[in-house]
């Protein structure tokens, strides 16, 4: 049988491991795809990365255009990452009529419409499971597997390097920045890793699993992003006391009046099996109205869990390649034409519980100020701590866990709350989930 002629931009961490699980797995795969999926031509900009990892009898180059414009590549895969080249890259694929696979979740979060459109137009796949939770077949369970339910919600962990640094903090105690450059150094990290401390990454991800879940557009400038940076170790522990775990998470849920799409240090139950994943480890729970919750585990990072993805698509695109576009999965799971313009709410409307944390005076009467507050703006307590005041100290910490409201009732109640004479400063607080 044929082989498919496979061009691969970037050789990197992706790329090397692309090239490598191809190799060591030839004939399985070809046994799956029904023809062998062949590497005929490399470009990367480190022409001597790409002799050292793909040896001879591969075409290389440092130009990424001219495997695009090569006449024998069927698929194109783009493992380059940013917005910019690989933008361009991409959409010159498409219109030289290749399909494309990519790891890129930065490029389709912010410019997947546009790309998706163009393939659409030109017949051709573009396939992304590699983009999220890298390794686990989210986008296929999104895509198929869940196509009869009427998608609820979701909600992962999504991001390996904050969820490492988050464990290690934890376990550890270890600061920061310290972990940070492990996962840096273990090669968790992007390129700029404030892309993963400031939540960009998981907004990126869960921008994608929203469109695919619900079918409407990817809506990446609209997401809430809050990362860890301004997490603080006390309220780890504080959370753990309480019986919760903080994670930060992606999170979108159809509503009728619009879409949430945010991500945020959320605290969840600690006996849900999503709270004890850890380190660089990725998962995703997603609530259809047939199935109820379901949940996908596994590496999101890493050389060999990504190229597993990559190659699944390869596989998949291999196969359709001949098939009628009509009869191939659609792009966005979603017939293009029923794509729902449904817009994603702002932050002040999700519905949501809190976690708020206070410094008070250490005075008779300060609980019950706050607690009328909170009925007032009808939000009810679910649990509560307050720390006995350490001897000879004037203030003391009240930790509250409320349940569910709308953000803006909560903002309402945490402004009346700092105004009061006896609550020092500003109210921590940081939202929860139950994940139920
Ligand atoms: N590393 C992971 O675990 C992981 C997981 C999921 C998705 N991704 C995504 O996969 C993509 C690749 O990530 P990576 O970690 O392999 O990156 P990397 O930096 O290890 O590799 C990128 C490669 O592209 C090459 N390159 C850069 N500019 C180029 C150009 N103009 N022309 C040709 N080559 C060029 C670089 O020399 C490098 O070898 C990114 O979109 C990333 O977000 C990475
Ligand atoms: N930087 C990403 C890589 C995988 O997409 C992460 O830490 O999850
Ligand atoms: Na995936």
């Amino acid at each position: 049988m044929k082989p498919i002629n496979v061009g691969l931009l970037g050789i990197g961490t992706v790329g090397g491991g692309t090239f490598t699980v191809l190799k060591r797995n030839e004939e399985e795969i070809t046994r799956r795809a029904g023809r062998p999926i062949r590497i005929t031509a490399v470009a990367d900009k480190n022409l001597e990365l790409a002799r050292k990892v793909a040896g001879e009898g591969v075409k290389l180059t440092d130009d990424a255009f001219a495997v695009v414009a090569d006449p024998e590549i069927d698929i194109v895969v783009e493992l380059i990452g940013g917005y910019g080249i690989a933008k361009e890259l991409v959409l010159k694929a498409i219109e030289n009529g290749k399909h494309v696979v990519t790891a890129n979740k930065a490029l389709l979060a912010v410019h997947g419409n546009e790309i998706f459109a163009a393939a659409q137009k030109k017949g051709v796949m573009v396939a992304f499971e590699a983009a999220v939770a890298g390794g686990i077949p989210i986008i296929k369970a999104l895509r198929e597997g869940l196509s009869a339910n009427r998608i609820q919600w979701l909600a992962g962990i999504i991001n390996g390097t904050t969820n490492f640094i988050l464990s290690e903090m934890r376990d550890k105690g270890l600061p920061f920045a310290e972990v940070l450059k492990e996962a840096q150094a273990l090669g968790y990290a992007e390129a700029d890793p404030t892309f993963d401390i400031e939540g960009i990454d998981a907004a990126h991800k869960v921008t994608i699993m929203s469109a695919i879940a619900f079918g409407v557009p990817m809506q990446f400038e609209a997401a809430h992003i809050e990362g860890i940076t301004a997490l603080d170790s006390v309220d780890i522990a504080y959370a753990e006391q309480l019986g919760y775990r903080i994670k930060l998470l992606g999170i979108s849920r159809m509503r009728p009046e619009g879409i949430e799409l945010r991500v945020h240090p959320t605290l969840i139950p600690a006996k849900r099996l999503i709270a004890n994943v850890e380190g660089a480890m990725n998962a995703v729970v997603v609530h259809g109205d047939a199935v109820g919750a379901t949940l996908y585990y596994g590496k999101g990072a890493g050389a060999e869990p990504t190229a597993s993805a990559v190659i699944a698509d390869l596989v998949d695109v291999t196969r359709l390649h001949t098939a009628d576009p009509e009869h191939r999965v659609p792009h966005l799971a979603f017939q293009p034409e029923q794509v729902r313009d449904l817009k994603v709410l702002p932050i002040e409307e999700v519905h949501t519980s809190y976690y708020l944390r206070m410094r008070v005076d250490d005075k008779p009467g300060v609980l019950a100020d706050i607690t009328r507050i909170l009925a007032d703006s009808g939000i009810s307590i679910e649990a509560m701590i307050q720390k006995e005041a350490p001897e000879g100290a004037s203030q003391t910490d009240i930790i509250m866990l409320t349940h569910l409201t709308i953000e803006k009732n909560a903002n309402a109640a945490i402004t009346k709350i700092e105004a009061l004479p006896v609550v020092q400063g500003k109210i921590t607080r940081l939202r929860m989930e139950s994940l139920q």
